[in-house]
């Protein structure tokens, strides 16, 4: 799927609607920390999450330790965010908000 690149307005009004998400890399990615109860909610949000990536063909950069996982999410093929991103940064929230 090719991607367009967003602009810096439609970056800036999108996050304004996805809690927790900041903007990383001068613009070019977008990050949140999750904190879960322990490391079996952690684990369970990153296996939804993981099963989600794939079936969008995009994929986060992250880390866990413990009851934290760290997101970074980014279009790699388009060097910078992309609607992409935005999908996938919604359905975590939805993931970690349940
Ligand atoms: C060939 C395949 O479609 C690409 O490599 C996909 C896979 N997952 C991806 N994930 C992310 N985050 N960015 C990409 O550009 C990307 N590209």
């Amino acid at each position: 799927m090719a991607m367009e690149k967003l602009g810096s307005k439609q970056v800036e009004e999108a996050l304004a609607a996805l809690d927790g998400w900041s903007l990383a890399r001068d613009g070019a990615a977008i990050e949140r920390r999750f904190v879960f109860a322990n490391f079996n909610e952690a684990f369970g949000f990153m296996t939804r999450a993981a099963l989600a990536a794939e079936k969008l063909n995009h994929h986060p950069e992250w880390s866990n330790v413990y009851k934290t996982v760290d997101v970074t999410l980014t279009t790699h093929d388009a060097g910078g965010l992309t609607e992409l991103d935005l999908k996938l940064a919604k359905r975590m929230n939805a993931f970690a908000a349940r």
